[in-house]
């Protein structure tokens, strides 16, 4: 009988050499690293405790949910541990990096249906295991698709994840706001009933269309505008005409995800029975396409630096410091919103300036995506004002203006829900509630307001408490499967 010793990654910054970045999240910076006792390549994504410690809890839950999963399409913490002011998680190295950046580097218009197909694949496989083992992921997108060298494909990053399990009762509806804009499911906007692992097949089925595409449906579009879109209009899919280069069956799996009605989806085990998936190859497809020719890692990450960087430089010229900024969150992704009403209006207004066209295929594939895909029930979700958003390409900026005016109106009818979440997750100052003028005064007010400052006030209770208890930042400490905030400095 072979006893199998799992290799043993040391827990001492000491032991890893740290060499390039090639990554940088929020909070974080990702460097390729080497591992110097078992002379391993390894990725080390490295968070600074300080700039995330409203975050704490988002950040336990990604190590231990990292560490405790065990799939080979879902990407493993060796482990982790904290050094000086940061915390350290040591990862297996994707030497392909994220599809993201693969896309921006040498595909900016998407992948092939072959090779799309293969990737869907292989995270549809992590989310059935996820979703088997009460894990919701909540930012499925191409970003947190990783690819080795071999062409294996890792479903990364835990920073939003929910455990079903969380309270010990099998708790199959979360009530929290968290994920990316883009790739959000409407019912996780709403938060009206909460949501469920079916918020993931949404997100699939944006991750699907930007994979397709090269960018996500309404990405050039300011945070407001994208949580309107999404609720408010008939869900994005792969156009009929437009997209012709795919096939019915893709246009299928697209319109089978993005249902508005969490419900009507289907579960990610049943979608990986799609016939779509008959077009998927062996993994090792995607070294042989997308990842020949590809430079290290490293160089694709400081070239697209450098190109980030010029944009700035362009932009700023352009539009100023601010308007910028903004943009260059879109460009990032949209990772992390400055959620603010002034900021919100003046993206509103320049976004189609720097912008220099509208997202068209929302509006082409609006009328056959929603004959298709959903009942009478979201039609009158859909009020007027909505035609002016996909107009504003042609639009002058009091046109525009206007629009931000019917937009602030339309939450006095329309949910008003999301405005809430928005206000518990990002701290909208009480000015800027106030500037908005009497609708968004009220609905600080309501009931779904409490709950949304319950979770915030927890956060607050939560930092009571370690102050009490003499306890900071630089005390995190990680148990073999779960950090703790706790005294003490032995791991
Ligand atoms: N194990 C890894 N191997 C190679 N590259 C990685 C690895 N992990 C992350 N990266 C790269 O680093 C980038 C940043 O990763 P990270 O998990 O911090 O954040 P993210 O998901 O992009 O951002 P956010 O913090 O906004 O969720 C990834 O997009 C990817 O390109």
């Amino acid at each position: 009988m072979y006893i199998l010793h799992e290799k043993r990654f040391p827990v001492d910054a000491k032991d890893y050499k740290l060499y390039e970045e090639v990554g940088e999240g929020v909070s974080a910076t990702v460097y390729r690293a080497l591992c110097v006792p078992l002379n391993e390549i390894v990725a080390i994504k490295v968070l600074d405790l300080e700039k995330c410690n409203n975050d704490l809890d988002g950040i336990r839950r990604e190590v231990q949910t990292m560490t405790l999963i065990d799939h080979s399409n879902v990407l493993r913490a060796h482990c982790s541990f904290t050094s000086d002011h940061s915390l350290w998680v040591v990862m297996p190295y994707m030497a392909g990096g994220s599809c993201l950046h693969i896309m921006k580097s040498a595909y900016p218009e998407g992948f092939e249906e072959p090779v799309i197909a293969t990737l869907l694949r292989e995270v549809l496989k992590a989310l059935v295991y996820l979703h088997s083992q009460g894990h919701i992921h909540r930012d499925v997108k191409a970003g947190n698709i990783l690819i080795d060298s071999n062409g294996a494909v890792k479903l990364a990053d835990f920073g939003v994840s929910a455990c079903m399990f969380d309270t010990g009762d099998r708790q199959r509806s979360r009530n929290t706001f968290v994920g990316t804009p883009c790739w959000m499911a409407p019912e996780v906007m709403q938060q009206l009933h909460g949501y469920d692992f079916k918020a993931d097949i949404w997100s699939f089925g944006i991750t699907a269309l930007e994979l397709a595409h090269g960018h996500a449906p309404f990405s050039k579009y300011p945070p407001m505008k994208v949580l309107l879109m999404t609720l408010q209009n008939a869900p994005p899919g792969l156009d009929y005409e437009r997209d012709k280069r795919f096939s019915k069956s893709f246009k299928e799996l697209v319109a089978a995800c993005l249902v508005k009605d969490p419900k009507k989806r289907p579960t990610s085990e049943k979608l990986l029975k799609h016939h779509f998936f008959k077009h998927a190859r062996p993994y090792d497809y995607l070294t042989r396409t997308i990842l020949d020719g590809l430079r290290p890692l490293g160089d694709r990450f400081k070239m697209l630096k450098a190109k980030e960087a010029d944009l700035l430089v362009q932009n700023k010229g352009l539009y100023g410091d601010k308007e910028h900024l903004s943009q260059q969150e879109y460009i990032r992704g949209i990772s992390a919103w400055n959620f603010n009403l002034e900021d919100l209006k003046s993206q509103a207004a320049l976004i189609d300036d720097f912008d220099g066209c509208s997202n068209i295929e929302e509006t082409d594939s609006k009328p056959k995506q929603k004959d298709k895909d959903e009942g009478s029930d979201f039609a009158s979700e859909r009020p007027p004002l909505v035609g002016a958003y996909h107009s504003t390409a042609a639009s002058s900026k009091e046109d525009e203006l206007s629009d931000l005016h019917n937009m602030e109106n339309s939450l006095a009818s329309f949910p008003t829900l999301p405005l809430q979440a928005l206000k518990g997750y990002f701290d909208v100052g009480e000015d800027d509630v106030n500037a908005a003028g009497p609708n968004w005064k009220d609905v600080s007010h309501s009931a779904s307001a409490q709950h949304l400052q319950l979770q915030s006030s927890a956060g607050a209770e939560e930092q009571e408490r370690r102050k009490d208890n003499g306890e900071n930042l630089k005390e995190v400490r990680l148990c073999p499967n779960l950090l703790l905030l706790g005294k003490g400095k032995n791991f």
